[in-house]
């Protein structure tokens, strides 16, 4: 449910709001509700839209159909990855080709097809019924492929138009990027591949540019962390506020003037507000584009679910233009075709902060077939689709005047005169609607910040140009509700905001004389709780580890770490900054932000991304490690980077068969030269690089970099089980895991005890064997997340 912080209702004034991305990002393949055609129906809806004229009378029965057909299945290749491609041709020279000539109870059904406007192809579409998916042997083999690969982070399953925002933001790895509603985060994914574009296989790149993913609900953050453990980053935030009125974030002005690759030098203490330079509003709305996934909102829809969100939504959009770098982009999108949401949104904003202009992206993805934004809309007043208004003032006027404080719209749900909607250039916004491409209803507006005419440093009596406070006072909309200190804060913000780059470092500001980060007695720099904290918010500080900590000294040499390494950028979660369970890591704009800000006044859940974890178990207490570290396969790709090229040991595919094969491999079960290499290796963690080959029909496309822990008498690989299937199914066509036996056993056991007389006589569960060599420390510890660099 959307909540603004505090307030304990939704999103505004008592609407209903759409919190999920369409078509979500849960992994279940599946739609949630099922209800008859025949009750798709609200007179409402129909009676309101077609008020509204937003499609000519030729076009209304095809949308309204549409509206009742159910949603195809859409997913993308994620696509940071090289394995993106690799995997994309699978699907288009393997599958789709076996699956075009299926015939299922007689009728054909129709294979998967590249959604024609997606950049390189990587976005799919399937149009079958789940009885199909289930049933037809050959869409279950399919299926369970999609299933493994979204699993493991390789493909994300996300309603096409979901995919829109992303896209229109171009999103480089350079770039400071905010998304203001991130849960649960389909989105977000797209923007941390677009940072990671430069990945490779095998290694993650380090991209200079920050993510912000923030939503005003705390539960709906971890559904966040969630997603982005699919592809991890040293470049992501994610905090928990109302993004109304998300905090300024402070950073020192020498981070703004170093580029990528240099090291940081303190030349001064001065703090600036963080500008971004790409921000997404994928603002809570009241979803009627979203009918087909979700047909339940056929039966409660009311305009007034639009109506009492419009506040919110533009006070979001409104907060985000205040962090918007000179230049910078947004996107304002939602899920609802109703224009109180949309265009009386962006309209409102423009007028209200000065200096911004609608972008024409009409061109920007070929074979994207949409609308343009309307320009005038009527507002209705009440449920029923009965009373309007021609103005606010008409709507004001009708209000006994003792009620009109309390009016449930205002002036912006109004459009603008015809000459400022010409001027606003209101038509670039894009309206998609079901019947045009077989979609989801969707709705994105890109706004820019221009740039100052000239780069002519102004003074400082007039550095508050027209996206002044000021302006913002004499706005019809409300304006945010900003704390008192957010308030004085923002309006410095404002005035660094306007100031021209180069950020000159001697702007009078509040803030440069904030504190140092705080140092304990043992010298970490922790992440500040300082005046103004949040004594409410939970989390655990973050804490950066000196480089010369013993705990990151022991991973240096345990891990073999090249000097390169960013031992200044690791930090710890927890309450006293000691016990070292997990090792983060973080790019030095997220280091910066954490050690400038008070992380409970951010409400910062978490950052970075985890990379080393403390080896506990009977394992490393009996291979007699004190301390005893392992690279996280999720971590490895971050990590790649800076261990000893040396010491990463060489295998081939019939080594990954045998780790793939038994969870615990003795080491004489492996063949030569790997057993020598390995042998003498200390017990701990070791990386192994398997080589691209061929081993009878198996084969592995690219060479593969994965973790093992390596005990006194086996090898595991340290990943995790549901990735080990994904990659077995890719390289061996099928799923040779111990952990896939076991199921297959387990299944077979269930069969016989049904099949049983009764149930008493049924034999008891086998016991799963442990293999020779087995220790505690494998699959229990075994970490979650993708194999990176798999694909085959
Ligand atoms: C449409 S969903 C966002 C979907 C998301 N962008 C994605 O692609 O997965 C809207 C989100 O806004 C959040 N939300 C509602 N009110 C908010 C507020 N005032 N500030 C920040 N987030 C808010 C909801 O919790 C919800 O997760």
């Amino acid at each position: 449910m959307a909540r603004g912080k505090g307030k304990g209702r939704r999103g505004g004034k008592g609407g209903k709001s759409r919190d999920a991305a369409p078509g979500g990002t849960d992994d279940s393949w599946r739609t949630t509700e099922v209800i008859e055609k025949a009750d798709m129906h609200n007179e409402r809806f129909e009676a309101y839209y077609k008020a509204q004229n937003v499609l000519s009378e030729g076009e209304w029965d095809a949308f309204l159909e549409s509206m009742k057909e159910p949603l195809p299945t859409t997913f993308r290749v994620t696509g940071s990855r090289q394995v993106a491609q690799l995997l994309n041709d699978m699907i288009k020279d393997t599958h789709a080709p076996q699956l075009a000539g299926v015939v299922f109870e007689g009728e054909a059904v129709a294979p998967p097809k590249q959604i024609p406007w997606y950049p390189d192809g990587l976005a799919w579409q399937l149009n079958v019924a789940k009885k199909v998916l289930r049933k037809s042997p050959e869409f279950k083999k399919f299926h369970n492929f999609l299933v493994f690969e979204t699993e493991v982070g390789n493909i994300s399953r996300q309603e096409a138009v979901s995919m829109l925002p992303p896209l229109f933001l171009e999103v480089e790895p350079h770039h400071r990027v905010m998304d203001m509603c991130a849960a649960p985060g389909s989105k977000t994914a797209q923007l941390l591949e677009a940072l990671h574009a430069h990945d490779t296989v095998t290694a993650s790149s380090f991209p200079s540019g920050l993510l912000v993913a923030n939503d005003s609900d705390h539960k709906r953050t971890h559904m966040l962390i969630h997603q982005a453990a699919r592809l991890p980053s040293p470049s992501l935030m994610v905090t928990n506020h109302d993004a109304s009125i998300f905090p300024a974030i402070k950073i020192p002005s020498e981070q703004l003037a170093f580029p990528e690759g240099t090291k940081t030098r303190v030349v001064n203490k001065r703090q600036h507000q963080l500008l971004f330079d790409r921000i997404l509003c994928d603002v809570p709305c009241s979803g009627d584009g979203t009918m087909r996934k979700n047909p339940g909102i056929w039966k409660h829809w009311s305009p007034m679910d639009g109506n009492g969100l419009h506040g919110l939504q533009l006070r979001i959009l409104e907060r985000a233009m205040r962090m918007l770098q000179k230049g910078g982009r947004i996107v304002y999108s939602t899920c609802s075709i109703n224009p109180v949401e949309n265009e009386a949104v962006v309209a409102a904003a423009l007028k209200s902060i000065p200096g911004f202009e609608l972008v024409d992206m009409s061109n920007h993805l070929p074979g994207l077939i949409f609308r343009p934004g309307i320009k005038t809309w009527t507002p209705f007043v009440d449920r029923f689709v009965t009373t309007k208004f021609p103005t606010y003032q008409a709507y004001l006027e009708s209000l006994p005047e003792n009620k009109r404080a309390d009016a449930k719209l205002v002036e912006s749900h109004w459009p603008p005169t015809p000459a400022e909607a010409d001027a606003l250039h209101l038509e670039y916004c894009m309206r998609i609607y079901p019947h045009l491409q077989d979609t989801g209803g969707f709705f994105v507006a890109v706004l820019q910040k221009k740039q100052p005419p000239a780069p002519a440093r102004q003074g400082p009596e007039n550095k508050r140009n027209a996206d002044t406070v000021e302006d913002l006072e004499t706005s019809d909309t409300k304006k945010p509700k900003l704390s008192a200190e957010d308030d004085a804060e923002a309006a410095d913000d404002e005035a660094l905001a306007t100031t021209p780059e180069p950020v000159p470092e001697a702007a009078p500001d509040a803030e440069a004389a904030a504190p140092e980060p705080a140092t304990d007695a043992k010298g970490k720099g922790k992440g500040r709780a300082t005046q103004g904290a949040d004594i409410h918010f939970k989390e655990n500080p973050f804490t950066f580890l000196k480089p010369d900590d013993p705990v990151i000294q022991t991973c240096i040499s345990q891990l073999q770490l090249q000097a390169d390494f960013p031992a200044a950028n690791m930090l710890i979660r927890n309450p006293t900054g000691d016990t070292v369970r997990s090792i983060y890591m973080t790019n030095d704009i997220v280091k910066q932000i954490v050690e400038s800000n008070d992380y409970t006044r951010m409400r910062l859940v978490t950052c970075g991304t985890k990379v080393v974890a403390k080896q506990e178990g009977a394992a490393a207490k009996r291979d007699s490690a004190e301390m005893q570290f392992r690279i996280l396969s999720e971590g490895l790709p971050a990590m790649l980077p800076y261990v000893a090229p040396a010491s990463i040991l060489s295998a081939d595919l019939a080594t990954l068969k045998v780790m793939m094969e038994t969870y615990y491999p003795v080491l004489s079960q492996f063949q030569e030269p790997f057993r020598s290499a390995i042998a003498p290796k200390a017990q701990g963690c070791c990386i192994v690089r398997f080589a691209q080959g061929r081993l009878g029909t198996a084969a592995l496309a690219h060479d593969l970099v994965l973790p093992v822990w390596k005990s006194n008498v086996s090898v595991t690989l340290m990943i995790e089980k549901k990735a080990k299937s994904a990659l077995s199914l890719r390289v061996f066509g099928e799923d040779i895991t111990t952990a896939a036996r076991e199921a297959a056993q387990q299944r077979r056991d269930q069969q016989a005890r049904s099949q049983a007389p009764s149930a008493e006589a049924a034999p008891p569960e086998a016991d799963v064997v442990r293999e020779e060599g087995a220790g505690s420390e494998g699959q229990a510890d075994a970490p979650t997340g993708p194999p990176m660099g798999t694909g085959a």
